[in-house]
Parts: structure tokens; sequence; C-alpha cells
């Protein structure tokens, strides 16, 4: 088994999962692997305050968290992800970060249609949305581009969080970073 540190990069629209997955992912690799969890919605209190929704200041949030993450990767450290990250060229610029640290980047796409996350609106903002009270909110009034060739995809609608990471444990433990027993 390689020590290398990695990072697992959870993108996809707000609810779809990507802090659900992050926790029971971080429970299931540790203490095998030192693990740490960037959360968009908690990094944006500290290293990347005051950076707010537009185009612009999502690539910019992205960027800070990939040189975190690469950081704490060429350590050792397994790195999750979770930011909403909504833009090709920003998840590509990460990638293309992490690569010249030869560090392995997982791209992981957590997707759930509009209507089901419209349904589950965990924190009520998808109804502030909606009736336009949050301009620029993704996926409403602002864009989503979806990954093209995501390493691992998740169904948050239809399949149960324990599906999904088993799914992303397989991707980690074919790269060489779980033991084939770990987890
Ligand atoms: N306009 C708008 N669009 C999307 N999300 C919004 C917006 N305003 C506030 N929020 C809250 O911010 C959280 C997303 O932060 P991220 O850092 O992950 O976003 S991004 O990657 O920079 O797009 C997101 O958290 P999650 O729901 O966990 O995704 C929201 O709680
Ligand atoms: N398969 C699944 N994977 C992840 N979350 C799920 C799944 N099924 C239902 N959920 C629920 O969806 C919600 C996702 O919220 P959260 O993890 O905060 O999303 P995000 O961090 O993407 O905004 C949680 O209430 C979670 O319990």
């Amino acid at each position: 088994m390689n020590r290398r540190g990695f990072i697992l990069w959870l993108t996809g629209m707000s609810g779809a999962g990507k802090s659900t997955l992050s926790r029971a992912l971080r429970e299931r690799l540790s203490p095998e692997r030192a693990v740490e969890v960037l959360d968009g919605d908690e990094v944006r209190t500290w290293l990347t305050r005051g950076l707010g929704f537009s185009r612009e200041d999502r690539e910019e949030n992205a960027r800070r968290i990939g040189h975190v993450a690469r950081l704490l990767a060429r350590h050792g450290v397994g790195v999750i992800v979770a930011a909403i990250s909504p833009y090709q060229r920003s998840r590509a610029e990460v990638r293309a970060l992490a690569a010249e640290a030869q560090v392995d980047f997982v791209e992981v796409y957590i997707e759930a249609p509009l209507d089901a996350l419209i349904t589950r609106d965990v924190k009520g903002l998808y109804k502030k949305a909606l009736a336009g009270e949050l301009p620029h909110f993704t996926g409403v009034s602002d864009p989503y581009e979806a990954p093209e060739s995501p390493d691992v995809t998740v169904r948050s609608a239809t399949e149960p969080v324990e599906a999904g990471v088993e799914r992303v444990l397989d991707a980690l433990r074919a790269r060489g970073h779980l033991s084939p027993r770990a987890a």
C-alpha cells in the first residue's frame, strides 16, 4: 500500500450530499489514514472568508482550497474536499495543481436531480432562491457544470449513503491508497 496522500474532490450542488459523504468517509478512512476534511461551507469562515458567489470568487475559493489540500496531501494526508465547485475549468485547474505535486486527485460527482434537492432543501436555501431572495444560487439562478468524466459518480437520490461510500473506497483501494482489507 502506498502512503502517498490524495485529494478526494467532492463536487455537487447544495444539498447533494457532499458533507454527509465526507463525514462518512472520514470515519471509514480513520484511523488507517490521516484525514482532513475541507468543506466549502466551513472553509468560507476562515481560508476563503469574504469571498462571494460570483464566478471569479467561486474559482478563487476552489483555488485556495486546492492549494491547502495539495500541501496536506504532499505530506501523506488524505484530504476530502466538499465544495460545490461548479466550474469545469476550476476543477481542471486544481487537478493540474495536484498533478504538479504528484498528488493523486480523485473527482467524485455527487449527482441528484434538482427536484430531489428542492424537496430535500436541508437548509431552506432552495425555497429562498426560488422566491428570488438568493441571487446566483447554484442550479436555480447560477450554473452548475457537471463533470464530464468523474472518477466516481454517486447518485444520492437513488442510492444509500453507504453505497456511495463503498464506491469511493473501492476507487481509493484501486489506486493503492488503502490496504485491501481496510475500511
Ligand atoms: N448563491 C449560492 N450558491 C450556492 N451556495 C450558496 C449560495 N449562497 C450561500 N451558499 C451556501 O454556501 C455553500 C457553498 O459553498 P462552496 O464554497 O461549496 O461553494 S463554491 O464551491 O464556491 O461554489 C452552500 O453549502 P452546501 O449546501 O453545503 O453546498 C450553501 O450553504
Ligand atoms: N445517498 C445519500 N448521500 C448523501 N446524502 C444523502 C443521501 N441520501 C440522503 N441524503 C441526505 O441529503 C442531505 C445532504 O445534505 P449535505 O450533506 O449537507 O449536502 P451538501 O454538503 O452537498 O450541501 C442530508 O440530509 C443527507 O442525509
